[in-house]
């Protein structure tokens, strides 16, 4: 026996075989039909009956081909005609309309999917912690969104509208061919091994292809969003070109990738028709040796082989669908990949005890950072060993060089990120036992970003909170010097202030930020450069905002500008990962170095 075919050889290609599937597609499948086929069985069963009548229907077309051939042609029965004729008309009838209604209810189906996938990507996303952001972007996030989702749509349409009703057609085809004559059957098919070989080459070569036209989508949106959000800097600097030239190489990379996927996935229909010709032949061969030695009739021999020209369509589909299931299967595995990766955020369980600024607990401070060590990365230490404690109604700003740390603890204050060792502590409560929102409730933060949703004025301060009054808006508008613009404008607070806020200016993104804050009214107040971008006047109107925060809220500010956190109670110097030094605006300024250069630098003009 040859070495190829020895035991050896087939036990090691069938448990290769066996590897595929069960990491591959067709593991992707059953994950997908265990997953979802609860929800719509009944539909299913429906589904199967309507392509049961479709691929019944074309087969009894080539079965009826015998009794056409036979009583019509050869023994010239004229009472068989009409019914004959009616029965081919009603069979086609009954295969159009169960195609019709199988093909809405997949495609129902298929929609109902994608919309619900798209829904847990979207559950999925919001509960990830803060890092996951880091490591995914937004752009590859869309292409998971859109061309992902969309390929489960596909591998139904591919498995159930196409490939079910195939399968079932090629088989009642086959059948009909067996019972018509299963030697002839036998001698057609011995060319079907080629076109399972051909296929699987072609399988493997579009895995790679397919990978890079979903990359390639996720570079289309990283330049898209690029152009909208960056479009100053890009006319400012004459980018126009440049921006062209790597969207075309981008687009004519997933061009060139989509082109060489189109000829993988056409090639199965000449290996098809060339198999399918050679099937053909050796049929007509085979036949023709028994017709001429006068063992056959032509009536047998005609819906056999009707059967057989009937099967080619199915047949080049489906080794057509098993390449462009690929495909969508790389679409599928990318979602998928994204829902087993959870790492989702922890919360405790703990409420804050209201109201939080009670009697009871003015003993505790507002606010601990104790012993607090965090690093991004691991590599380079932020904080290492920073201790600071701010009493309820205490009004402290944190000063010190960009990048020492400032804004990380607000983060770590508002469990965006957990320190690596140390805790911080909220009113007595160790931050990492409390309820996420009941945290983040207690809490009014403006950070650096000033980020504007899309949407009107309103919804942007509302925040979709029903019971903010129209009043309270108004008030923090005016606090924030903001309410005379808005009330200018001709839909004033139903202005849509446009993608990105680009419509409106830095300084006012800043305020409707501050805006939000104040109508958020919590008890603890974290502001981070919130005057940066603000001329003398208005900056003098949130420093008196804070200023009277000061007197029933705990305000804890990061500015580099020392007009705004001079009024400070404390003043907190954040250098070398841990508090340098703290006191008053005078007596830093007299006795630490950094404080003293940063006044004389600001105060000298
Ligand atoms: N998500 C992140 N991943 C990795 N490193 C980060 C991340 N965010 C901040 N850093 C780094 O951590 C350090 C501290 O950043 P942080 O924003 O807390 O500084 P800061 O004192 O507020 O600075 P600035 O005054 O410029 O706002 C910086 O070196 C920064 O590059």
């Amino acid at each position: 026996m040859p070495r190829l075919l020895g035991k050896e050889w087939w036990a090691a290609r069938i448990a290769n075989w066996l590897e595929q599937i069960r990491q591959g597609d067709v593991e992707l499948f059953l994950q997908i039909f265990r997953e979802y086929f609860h929800r719509f069985w009944r539909r299913y069963i429906v589904i199967f009956i309507l392509i049961g009548i479709a691929s019944g229907a074309t087969a009894v077309t080539a079965w009826l081909v015998k009794d056409i051939v036979n009583s019509v042609f050869v023994d010239r029965n004229a009472d068989l005609l009409i019914p004959l004729v009616v029965m081919v008309l009603a069979i086609f009838l009954a295969k159009g309309l169960s195609t019709y209604f199988q093909t809405v209810l997949s495609q129902r189906i298929s929609n109902a999917m994608v919309a619900d996938i798209q829904k847990r990507l979207m559950n999925h996303v919001l509960t990830q912690r803060l890092d996951f952001f880091s490591q995914n972007g937004s752009d590859e996030l869309l292409m998971r969104f859109n061309q992902g989702a969309q390929a489960f749509n596909q591998i139904l349409n591919l498995v159930l509208v196409n490939g079910l009703r195939d399968v079932m057609t090629l088989a009642a085809l086959v059948a009909v061919m067996v019972i018509q004559d299963p030697v002839l059957t036998l001698v057609s098919f011995t060319v079907a091994p080629v076109v399972f070989y051909g296929v699987s080459v072609l399988v493997k070569k579009l895995k790679d292809l397919s990978r890079e036209e979903l990359a390639g989508f996720s570079d289309l949106n990283r330049l898209v969003r690029e152009t909208v959000q960056g479009i100053p800097v890009i006319k400012a600097y004459n980018l126009e070109r440049a921006q062209r030239d790597d969207s075309q190489e981008v687009i004519e990379r997933i061009q060139d990738r989509r082109d060489r996927m189109a000829a993988l996935q056409a090639a199965p229909i000449p290996l098809l028709d060339t198999v399918g010709g050679i099937a053909v032949s050796l049929a007509i061969l085979y036949a023709g040796f028994r017709m001429i030695s006068g063992a056959y009739d032509a009536g047998t021999f005609m819906s056999f082989l009707t059967a057989l020209l009937l099967a080619a369509d199915p047949a080049r589909r489906l080794s057509q669908m098993r390449v462009k299931l690929r495909r969508s299967f790389m679409g599928v595995q990318m979602v998928f990949d994204l829902l087993n990766n959870d790492d989702s955020e922890p919360s405790g369980t703990r409420e804050l005890p209201g109201p939080v600024m009670g009697e009871g607990q003015a003993t505790a401070p507002a606010i601990a950072f104790r012993g607090i060590e965090f690093s991004y990365d691991k590599e380079k230490p932020i904080l290492t060993g920073l201790d600071l404690e701010i009493a309820p109604g205490e009004m402290v700003a944190l000063v010190g060089p960009s990048g020492a740390g400032k804004s990380t603890l607000f983060k770590l204050l508002l469990k965006f990120h957990a320190p690596d060792a140390g805790r911080v502590e909220l009113f007595g409560n160790d931050v990492a036992e409390l309820d996420n929102a009941a945290l983040r409730g207690a809490i009014s933060f403006v950070g650096q970003s000033n980020f504007i949703f899309a949407g009107s004025i309103r919804d942007n301060l509302s925040l979709r909170n029903a019971t903010v009054s129209q009043d309270q808006i108004e008030a923090a508008c005016r606090a924030v010097g903001l309410h005379d613009d808005i009330a200018a404008l001709p839909k004033g607070y139903d202005t849509d202030v446009g993608e990105l806020g680009t419509m409106i200016s830095g300084g006012q993104a800043q305020r409707l930020n501050m805006a939000r804050a104040i109508i958020k009214d919590a008890p603890i107040l974290l502001l981070d450069e919130v005057t940066s971008a603000l001329d003398a006047e208005n900056e003098q109107l949130i420093k008196d905002y804070i200023r009277a925060q000061a007197q029933h809220k705990t305000v804890l500010v990061i500015a580099h500008r020392l007009s705004t956190v001079k009024e400070a109670d404390r003043i907190a110097l954040v250098q070398d990962g841990r508090i340098a030094a703290q006191g008053r605006h005078d007596e830093l300024a007299a006795t630490n170095s950094y404080y003293e250069k940063i006044v004389a630098l600001q105060f000298a003009a």
